[in-house]
């Protein structure tokens, strides 16, 4: 069999006209324009790559962008006077902390820092456990993009066997909740998990959340499973470097029924869904109806 490949960067650029038509909307409407304010400390240079890309995409899709590039210096009471000036600015309805952090400053108190109704990224122990409650919550944007790719591949997702590899704060926790969400019956595997192959051998949907370059063969794989590849690991190819996801894409394609790439599958649909959370934070923060594009 040879997977279908699902196009993320196809998904993402719909996501993104969708978000700009009800940008318009709301400014035609109620004179209001959503604003999102995207904070990085230091330099790294694979962090500035998304941040250029965030930066880009919010103007391009109608919405305010406000950048703080800090030094990496920068001390966590300096950063934490600056989120509270974020937070009271009514023109920013979305706020976005790059991670990971330089070492002086706990991203715990970073992430509690920020107001939860403008937590775009949905790190919030409120949006968390709001998630996890069944409420109505700011959903982090990874595991948003990844079930919104899901549903358009799968249509309902109710009794599926989903296997989350990776259980993260970020992407394997809430990326689980929101498969359970939908009626699926969820395995979050990790380190520890005995027999990965055969827990992974059961699922008809795969997430795989894990940082290791090609971990999982495609003989892993059910024939006919979804496969949900958010890894992104840079590897040294001839000199040079490219992305690969957790997946060894080309053994996995010959089994599934379907598998996004790296690039160009969960990454550009994590930052669609980032400018869909800005839409949504303003609309719930001027009790505008929030539109559906899709979301959990
Ligand atoms: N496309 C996108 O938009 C995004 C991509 N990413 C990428 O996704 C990947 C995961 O990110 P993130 O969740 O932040 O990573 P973390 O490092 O926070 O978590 C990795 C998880 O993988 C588990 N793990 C590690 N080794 C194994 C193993 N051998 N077998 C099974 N599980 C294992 C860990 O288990 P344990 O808990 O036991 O240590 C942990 O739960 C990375 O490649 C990252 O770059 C991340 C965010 C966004
Ligand atoms: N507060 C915070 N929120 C995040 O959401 C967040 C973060 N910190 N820190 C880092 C991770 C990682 N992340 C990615 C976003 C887009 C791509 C992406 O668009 N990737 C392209 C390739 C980009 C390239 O070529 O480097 C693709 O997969 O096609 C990847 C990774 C968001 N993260
Ligand atoms: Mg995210």
């Amino acid at each position: 069999m040879s997977a279908r490949i699902i196009d993320g960067k196809a998904f993402a650029a719909q996501l993104r006209r969708r978000v700009a038509a009800e940008v318009d909307r709301i400014r035609s409407g109620a004179g209001v324009t959503p604003g999102l304010a995207v904070v990085l400390v230091g330099d790294d240079p694979a962090s500035q790559v998304y941040v250029r890309a965030k930066g880009r995409q919010t103007v391009e899709v109608g919405m305010e962008s406000f950048e703080h590039r800090l030094p990496d210096t920068t001390s966590e009471a300096d950063l934490l006077a600056l989120i509270g000036r974020l937070n009271a600015d009514v023109r920013v309805h979305g706020i976005l902390v790059q991670l990971p952090l330089p070492p002086q400053i706990d991203p715990a108190h970073v992430l509690d820092a920020i107001s939860p109704e403008k937590d775009v990224d949905g790190f919030h122990v409120v949006n968390a456990g709001r998630l996890s409650t069944g409420q109505e919550a700011m959903v982090p944007c990874t595991p948003l993009g990844c079930l919104m790719m899901l549903r358009a591949e799968l249509g309902v997702l109710a009794g599926k066997r989903a296997v989350v590899v990776g259980r993260s704060n970020i992407v394997g926790k809430p990326m689980a909740q929101l498969l359970l969400a939908d009626d699926c019956t969820v395995t979050i595997a990790h380190s520890r998990t005995r027999d990965l192959r055969a827990v992974v051998r059961s699922a008809d949907i795969v997430v795989a959340a894990v940082g290791r370059p090609r971990m999982i063969p495609g003989d892993w794989i059910r024939p006919g499973a979804t496969v949900i590849d958010v890894g992104i690991n840079r590897i040294a190819a001839g000199g040079k470097t490219r992305l690969v996801g957790d997946v060894d894409y080309d053994g996995a394609a010959d089994v599934a029924g379907a598998i996004t790439p790296v690039p160009g599958g969960v990454g550009p649909m994590t930052i669609a869904c980032l400018l869909s959370n800005t839409l949504t934070a303003c609309c719930r923060i001027h009790g505008l109806p929030a539109p559906d594009l899709g979301n959990a």
